[in-house]
Parts: structure tokens; C-alpha cells; sequence
């Protein structure tokens, strides 16, 4: 398959260390090709920087004209523009354009002629003409504090000053949290945009060798959505990456190193954490939410392998999955009322029970709790909703919903008893807002989360995609059709518990890493 096409564009730093050779470093690192569209030379090592020429406006415009007929980009990165007159050719050549794609602006402050473009409030207008023509915005601490002219003391200042460039056209910003430090030995970034943001937060890494930690960042975001991951997952992946990158750097020279280029994020420890709403960086930040800190992790399942997970929508089904041998199922009616659902779930209870089943009941938390089902799941919608603690105090299993890294963050937060991966493949059973995330994607989720939490994947699984789905050492296959459109439920059965059986091995390996 051929790699996709990401731009930086961007200065030369001839020691390697930033600028567009970092760039290229990253994308070629994370699959990407990368393309580059020189703004200016810099002589510069990782002790000092003694020459700065931008290039001629007629070769700036050459190289964004001859590559745009030839390698049009997937993603684009924007870093050191030399000077407001780049500054303004670029947003003319972008606004010119049928540019459907991601851009990624680091406002670089450093300028080739040295000049700050003030506005009468102290604010750097320099990268107001861009503002609303590129994706995302980020700043660094001491950038957000020039771009606006507000000082940055404190978390909330960084949430005023963020909408501060909303208000100006920014579509979204990410304020990162390296330069500045509000939650010690924590490294904090706010991401926000028209609808909402959300926090990321990792432990800061202790080194010196951070040059080029912002260029690295936003080209490994270009690369990423590039990938094909929407912005809030990729900006995870990002995160993981610069973490691995900022651990394993290394001096060069005799100044701070750059950053490692350690490919795809695997660790678990080098993802961020997404803190809950309520809690108590968001309100830091200056944002309220329906969480408070004391999140009661919940019961564990009896095993890190569900197995095969039948989702049905009747006792009837139940009962005749029961008397197969099923042990892990679910009882997801849609469109009852409480009263309505109530018999319906107390008796599912009281099979699931009899039989020793682990029968989890969908979206109908209150009435699980009532009649002491196995568990209960929810949706990503749903979890807000639900009274979390107590489903926890009365004992039930909690399984999460989840559709990308940056759900499955959120949800480990909230420690449930086991995290759904999906939709792996298309599916009619249900209407979904997100795309299928595939078996390689799979594979990816269910290594990051093995050994701490159990996965089953959902969606678009039948017989023939269950061994494949199952060589990605996911724990538990969760099944509608397969199961309540087989002809011959016994033998549909048998089919889905040999495919699982045939994972025995990735399992083992992905627990043994
Ligand atoms: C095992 C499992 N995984 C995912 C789902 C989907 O749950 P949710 O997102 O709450 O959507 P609805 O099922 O309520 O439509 C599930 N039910 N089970
Ligand atoms: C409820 C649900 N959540 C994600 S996919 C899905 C439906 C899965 O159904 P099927 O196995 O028939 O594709
Ligand atoms: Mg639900």
C-alpha cells in the first residue's frame, strides 16, 4: 500500500534536531512520506544558532505549486514561517485551494528579521491570517502568552487564553503543557475547540534532550490523522509517541539532544491519562463535570477471556443460549420504559445466575443493580448518564463501550471490569458514527491493554472473520448475527468457539509481553 503524503512546511535546522529535519524523521518513522517546502535555512546546532536566511518568496511559492501538482498531501504540518510577508502568502495559497486536509500550525515565534507583529493589546497577530484556515493550533506555553499578551500563571489562564484564540478564528487549539508546569512532575495538555475539549496528562520526562519536542509533536499529529485516525485519537497517539521519544532521547552534540524516533506507541505507560470531568485538573482548567476524583474501580470479571459473547435482545434467546453452554451473554433491549424493562431484566438476572452465567445487562443500569445481574454495559453516551458508584458498591461488572485510543483512555480511567473494542467491521445491527476500525487497529488496542484489562471486540463478526479476529489475542468476541441469523444455531456455535479456541496462542503471547 502506498505510504500517505504529509507536507511540513517548515525551516531547515542543519543539526537534525528540529525543524523539518525532525519532521521528516517523524513522518518517515510513523509510515508517512514526507514532503518538505523550505521557509528558511537556519545555522544552527544544539548550542546555538548563528544564521537565519528565509528563502525568496517566488521559490516558496514554487515548491507549494509543484508538489501540490504532483504529491497533493493527506496532512499537512506548518512550522518556522520567516516573517508576515510568508505568513500572508501561505494563507493566500491555502484560502486559493480545494485543501481538504488537515493543517497543523506550531506558531513558531523565532523570526528571520527578528520583528514581533504587536497588536495595541500586546497580543502577536502575526498568525491571525492562518488562524482560521488551518485545523489546529499549538501552542506551547510561553506561545499562547505572545499570541495572546496574557500571562500564563495558571491552568485557567491557559483555558482564558486558549478561547482567547478561538475568539480570533482559531477552529481548535492544543495548548501543551511542556513549558509550563501548573500540576508538579505533570505535563498537561488542554485541547479545545467549538464543542468541547478535553485534557491529557503524563508524567513530565526529566531530560534535557528536548529539541525539537514541538516539531516532533505536530508532524507526529500530521502523521497520524494522515493514518487516518480522527484528531482526538491521533493527539493521543502523539502524546505516547513524544513520551517513548522524550525517554529514549539522547545527547548529540553538547547541548540538548532530540528526541528518539521510536515508531509505532505500543507501551501502555507511555499513553496519557485522560482526566475525568470533575476532577481535579479539569477544574483546574476551569471546567466542571459530572465526575468527582474517588473513582471505585470495578469488580473484576472471573476471567481476562469472555470468550464468545452472544448480544441478544430476548429471554428467549438467552434461554437458548444458556442450554448450548453459553456463559457470557447480554441482554440489550432498546426502547422500554424502566417499568416495561423491569420484568424483562429481572428475569434475565435470575437465568443468568441459576446457570452461573456472566450475563450482563445493556444500558439498563438501575434495574441490573435491582436484580443483581453479572454486569452491566454502557455506551460512551450512556456512562455519563449512569450513577458509576453505585454500580460499583452494589458489586456489578462494568463493560465500556469504546471506538478509538482516545475512548479506550477515557475508559480506563473510569476502571471498568472489561473494554469493548468497536466496530471492527461494518455492521446493519446498529447505526454507528464511526468508522470500522479493522483488524490491525484491533490488534493494536488489544496489545495495549493486555494483561490489565479484558477486551472483546464487536461488530461485523460472523464464522469466517472470528479466527482472524480472534489471531489478534482479543479476550471476548461479541456477536448479534452470527448468533440470531445462524440457521443451524449449534453448529454456528461451534464454529465461533473453535475460531476462538484458534487465538489460544496470540493470547498467551500478547499476556506474556
Ligand atoms: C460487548 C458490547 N460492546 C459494545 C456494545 C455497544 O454498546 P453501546 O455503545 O452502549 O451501544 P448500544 O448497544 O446501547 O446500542 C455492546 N452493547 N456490547
Ligand atoms: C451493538 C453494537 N455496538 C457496536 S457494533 C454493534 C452491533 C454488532 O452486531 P453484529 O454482530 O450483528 O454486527
Ligand atoms: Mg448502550
Amino acid at each position: 500500500m502506498s505510504k500517505p503524503i504529509v507536507w511540513t512546511i517548515a525551516g531547515s535546522d542543519c543539526g537534525g534536531g528540529a525543524g523539518l529535519q525532525a519532521d521528516l524523521h517523524t513522518l518517515a518513522d510513523l509510515g508517512c512520506h514526507g514532503c518538505s517546502v523550505v521557509t528558511s535555512v537556519t545555522a544552527q546546532s544544539s548550542v546555538e544558532v548563528t544564521a537565519v536566511e528565509r528563502v525568496g518568496d517566488s521559490v516558496f511559492l514554487a515548491q507549494l505549486d509543484t508538489l501540490w501538482r504532483d504529491l497533493p498531501p493527506v496532512a499537512i504540518k506548518v512550522g518556522l514561517l520567516a516573517d508576515d510577508v510568508q505568513i500572508r502568502l501561505l494563507a493566500e495559497w491555502l484560502s486559493e485551494r480545494p485543501l481538504k486536509v488537515p493543517v497543523i500550525l506550531d506558531p513558531v515565534l523565532i523570526a528571520s528579521c527578528g520583528d514581533r507583529l504587536s497588536g495595541s493589546d500586546g497580543a502577536d497577530s502575526r498568525f491571525d491570517p492562518l488562524l482560521p484556515l488551518v485545523t489546529l493550533v499549538t501552542p506551547n506555553g510561553d506561545e499562547l502568552a505572545a499570541l495572546t499578551g496574557r500571562p500564563i500563571h495558571c491552568a485557567a489562564d491557559v483555558t482564558q487564553a486558549s478561547r482567547q484564540l478561538l475568539a480570533r478564528g482559531a477552529r481548535a487549539v492544543l495548548a501543551k503543557g511542556g513549558h509550563f508546569e501548573p500540576f508538579s512532575g505533570r505535563c498537561v495538555d488542554l485541547y479545545l475547540d467549538g464543542c468541547g475539549h478535553f485534557l491529557l496528562d503524563g508524567p513530565r520526562i526529566d531530560t534535557r534532550n528536548t529539541h525539537g519536542s514541538g516539531c516532533t509533536l505536530s508532524s507526529a499529529l500530521a502523521a497520524f490523522l494522515a493514518l487516518g485516525y480522527p484528531m482526538e485519537d491521533a493527539l493521543v497517539l502523539t502524546r505516547a509517541y513524544l513520551h517513548a521519544g522524550l525517554k529514549q532521547s539522547a545527547r548529540l552534540g553538547q547541548g540538548p539532544g532530540p528526541l528518539a524516533r521510536t515508531g509505532w506507541p505500543q507501551k501502555f505507560e507511555a499513553f496519557p491519562a485522560v482526566p475525568l470531568p470533575g476532577s481535579a485538573m479539569e477544574q483546574a482548567f476551569g471546567f466542571d463535570g459530572p465526575y468527582g476524583e474517588a473513582i471505585v474501580p470495578f469488580v473484576p470479571c472471573d476471567t481476562q477471556e469472555l470468550g464468545l459473547y452472544p448480544v441478544v435482545d430476548s429471554l428467549e434467546w438467552l434461554e437458548r443460549l444458556l442450554a448450548q453452554g453459553v456463559r457470557t451473554l447480554q441482554l440489550r433491549i432498546k426502547d422500554l420504559t424502566l417499568e416495561q424493562a423491569e420484568p424483562l431484566v429481572a428475569k434475565a438476572a435470575a437465568m443468568g445466575r441459576r446457570c452461573g452465567a456472566r450475563l450482563f445487562i445493556n444500558d439498563y443500569w438501575q434495574l441490573a443493580v435491582k436484580h443483581g445481574a453479572y454486569g452491566v454495559h454502557l455506551g460512551q453516551e450512556d456512562v455519563v448518564a449512569a450513577d458509576l458508584g453505585a454500580i460499583a458498591e452494589a458489586g456489578l461488572r462494568l463493560g465500556l463501550s469504546t471506538h478509538g485510543y482516545f475512548e479506550i483512555m477515557r475508559a480506563v480511567a473510569l476502571a471498568p471490569s472489561y473494554i469493548a473494542l468497536g466496530h471492527i467491521f461494518p455492521t446493519t445491527t446498529k447505526q454507528m458514527p464511526s468508522q470500522p476500525q479493522g483488524l490491525e487497529r484491533l490488534a493494536r488496542y488489544h496489545k495495549l491493554l493486555a494483561g490489565r484489562w479484558p477486551t472483546v471486540a464487536i461488530g461485523g463478526i460472523d464464522q469466517q472473520r472470528a479466527s482472524s479476529v480472534a489471531a489478534t489475542g482479543v479476550g471476548g468476541i461479541a456477536v448479534v448475527r452470527a448468533v440470531t441469523q445462524a440457521a443451524d444455531l449449534t453448529r454456528a456455535l461451534e464454529q465461533l468457539w473453535s475460531a476462538f479456541e484458534s487465538g489460544q496462542g496470540a493470547r498467551e503471547a500478547a499476556h506474556a509481553q
